[in-house]
């Protein structure tokens, strides 16, 4: 644990060691200081370097000390001992300098980085400000308008950009500590009061106040409903009207009160819950710790609709040769072109980020019509639409085509693993990676263990989510898997309220203003509602299928709405055609307005079916369409289709928009209160009883039974359920 220093010709290196990621710990600050103090003081040193352990020279602080009741030494003292020292002080930056870690590293005189390196005040992801001076400092070095896109995003930045931006002062391919100690070597006596970045005037743009109103605004648009993106706004407000010591009491300030706020606690959970969903166990005893995932060297992807052609463009940002394959010419060439378009923007990106050598480090990308160039890749995914029979076909085909090593994934949002799997001569290799669009974009990977699926098959889909910069999720088969089981039934609780007397435009705006990214209504425009049309047309709830003389409103027992189907049959597909539950400025427009054509439809819609209509309020709207789907999530648990509650939020809060600063949906029902919950939903369903999914769950009921136990307690009350894992 402890740092420890050594001399080398006048300059005493420090290397900070905490495994894994050199957390700064209590005891490693109270060690660091210790160091630097005998370095500062001792008459043989005439420059010190401080490093951190394996590669990585922090993560910043402990976040695992975040909820003890003892606090250890400060940070902030560490660091102005270092900027004060009159004996020059390098950062030698490798693998990470993130948080607390980057703060230390600018109280120090010089940094230089190892090109592979990253550095960021991610603070803002947990919930709070950088509070360790960072925030003063920063804007000291690059200027206000950098540093307000890098603390309000929480972005890390890699070594090229952090040179360009100025936060490193050299970037060098290897021996990161020897170039630091012969930088140090050669400044030894040179003054250092440039270099204490606290005394430096903050680089302000002209009109800073009026920026920094600005920036407001866009951030509490941008973050909608979040505390600490504003907070850091506030910062640097105080950076730029106040003195250094004063703006540092500020910031502590801000830092004590986000301290105590629900949302850090949420988002400290949320950072925690994604790693914990990497360790997945299955009931056999399998677990990510004995399984052997298999190298993943090449890769194919059938199909290049909307998903193929971003899960390509995934894969060739991960360095991973793809070859892309289509069934005819015409599709491969429209294909082709939107992934070289992306392709292209994707570097584009990336040399705006200074990163010249991004282009030759895509993997390459090789399109065809020809199934035997498949003959050698380490793993397919399938990304044609979702049919069944075309699925089975193409895994037939892939079985007779691949190296009996390969893996085959499917991209199927909800289609049965199994199914697919049993058409195969490799079953137990065959699982489903289901990709959220744009794939190349977001960060979820949902990965689907069908029955005959291996432990090496998961272990390996799961080093593939890890590879691709995602979140993979391990779930069981069944229909819609977890994501979309439960959006299913909160869409259509949205659609049910419209029904009952509310507008799209209402319900949105609620669920937007709860926090999640877009509302229901927008979501199904955005994604056109074709494409559930055709689903429900397929599987009989619609169209030729239905049985005649089936009740418009009512399939079986349970109340159905047509609105979506009817929507669809007047060719309102949503932004694609200009129209669907709002209406566009043109077809593929995206700016929504309430269509009074709706309004009127509604009107005739409730007349002819004779709906009584109420007034809808915002808390009936968040109540029931977030306890619907939370209540889906205890069935999930209770099915043994994820195994804790935690992968179920990793995947709302990766996948679905859904505001981390809330947990997630399980986590919200904890803080909100299973009991509360529990009578809601029973409310709820008293006056909708053919609304089915508004029956509590036995396991919700169960846990308000056992006393409303905390949320990490959960899967012990989940007793001896078949688990699909
Ligand atoms: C006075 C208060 C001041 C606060 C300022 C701060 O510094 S707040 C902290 C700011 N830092 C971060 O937010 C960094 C978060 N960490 C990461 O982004 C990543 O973990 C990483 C450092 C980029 C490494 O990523 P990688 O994918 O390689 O590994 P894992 O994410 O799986 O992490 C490995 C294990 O390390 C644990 N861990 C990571 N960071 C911290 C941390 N700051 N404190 C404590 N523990 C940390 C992580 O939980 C993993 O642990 P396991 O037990 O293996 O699950």
């Amino acid at each position: 644990m402890a740092a420890f220093s050594y001399i080398c010709d006048s300059v005493a290196v420090i290397t900070m060691s905490n495994p894994p990621v050199n957390a700064l710990s209590s005891a490693l600050i109270r060690a660091v200081q210790k160091a630097v103090e005998e370095a500062i003081g001792d008459f043989a040193v005439e420059a010190i370097v401080i490093r951190g352990d394996k590669g990585k020279f922090s993560a910043g602080a402990d976040i695992r000390e975040f909820n003890r009741l003892e606090r250890g030494p400060p940070l902030v003292s560490l660091i102005d001992l270092i900027e004060d020292s009159k004996k020059p002080v390098v950062a030698a930056i490798e693998g990470v300098a993130l948080g607390g870690g980057l703060e230390l590293a600018l109280g120090c005189h010089y940094r230089i980085a190892h090109a592979q390196a990253y550095v960021g005040l991610p603070e803002v992801l947990l919930g709070l400000v950088p509070a360790a001076g960072g925030a003063l400092r920063l804007p000291r070095l690059i200027g206000i308008s950098a540093t307000l896109s890098m603390i309000t995003t929480g972005k890390y930045v890699q070594a090229r950009e952090a040179l360009k931006l100025g936060i490193v002062d050299k970037v060098v391919g290897e021996n990161t500590v020897d170039e630091a100690i012969q930088l140090a070597k050669k400044v030894i006596g040179q003054p250092l009061g440039s270099r204490q970045l606290s005394t430096l005037p903050v680089q302000c743009p002209p009109n800073v106040e009026a920026f920094l109103d600005e920036a407001m605004v866009k951030v509490k648009k941008q973050f909608r409903g979040a505390q600490s993106p504003l907070a850091c706004v506030e910062v640097l407000r105080a950076a730029v009207q106040l003195p250094y010591l004063e703006g540092k009491k500020k910031e502590r300030e801000l830092f004590q009160f986000l301290y105590t706020t629900d949302q850090t606690r949420a988002q400290q959970y949320a950072f925690f819950a994604e790693r914990e969903v990497a360790k997945w166990t299955l009931p056999s005893g399998a677990s990510w710790k004995t399984a052997s995932p298999q190298p993943i060297r090449t890769a194919a992807v059938i199909g290049l609709g909307t998903m193929g052609r971003s899960i390509v463009t995934s894969l060739a940002k991960a360095k991973i040769p793809v070859i892309a394959l289509e069934q005819d010419k015409k599709q491969l060439d429209i294909g082709s072109k939107a992934v070289m378009s992306l392709l292209d923007r994707e570097i584009l990106k990336m040399e705006q980020l200074g990163h010249t050598e991004f282009t030759n480090s895509l993997g390459p990308v090789q399109f065809t019509l020809d199934y035997g160039k498949l003959r050698d890749v380490d793993i397919v995914i399938e990304a044609v639409f979702e049919n069944m029979a075309l699925k089975k076909e193409i895994f037939r085909h892939l079985s007779g085509i691949c190296k009996p090593e390969a893996f085959l994934c499917t991209n199927t949002s909800g289609l049965d693993i199994d199914e697919m799997a049993s058409v195969t001569n490799r079953p137990q290799m065959v699982i489903g990676t289901h990709f959220f669009s744009p794939a190349h974009i977001m960060k979820l990977l949902e990965v689907v263990h069908g029955h005959y699926t291996s432990s090496t098959t998961i272990s390996t889909a799961m080093r593939l989510a890890k590879m691709l910069g995602k979140v993979g999720v391990l779930v069981g088969n069944c229909p819609s898997f977890v994501g979309n089981r439960l959006m299913r039934l909160y869409v259509e609780q949205a659609v049910f309220l419209v029904e009952e007397g509310s507008k799209p435009e209402e319900i949105d705006r609620a669920l937007e203003d709860f926090g999640l990214a877009m509302g229901p209504f927008r979501m199904m425009d955005l994604a056109g509602l074709d494409i559930g049309w055709k689903a429900r047309t397929e599987i009989g709830l619609t169209g030729p299928k239905l049985p005649i003389g089936t009740p418009a409103r009512q399939r079986g027992s349970k109340r159905y709405s047509p609105l979506p189907d009817i929507l669809c049959e007047k060719g309102r597909f949503g932004q694609k055609s200009g129209q669907g539950w709002y209406k566009y400025e043109k077809s593929g427009g995206r700016n929504a307005m309430p269509d009074p054509w709706l309004y009127n439809f509604l009107s005739e819609y409730q007349r002819i079916h004779n709906l009584k209509t109420h007034y809808v309020t915002q808390e009936e709207i968040i109540e029931r369409c977030l306890y619907v789907l939370i209540n889906e999530g205890f069935k999930v648990l209770e099915d043994g289709i994820a195994s804790g509650p935690e992968d179920i939020d990793v995947i709302y809060n990766n996948g679905y928009g859904w505001p981390k600063y809330t947990g997630g949906p399980m986590y919200y029902a904890s803080i909100v209160g299973l009991p509360v919950v529990l009578t809601k939903l029973e409310k709820y369903y008293g006056a909708n009883p053919d609304i089915p999914d508004l029956k509590p769950s036995s396991f919700l009921k169960k846990l308000v039974s056992k006393g409303n136990p905390p949320l990490k307690e959960w899967r012990s009350h989940l007793g001896f359920q078949s688990s699909m894992l």
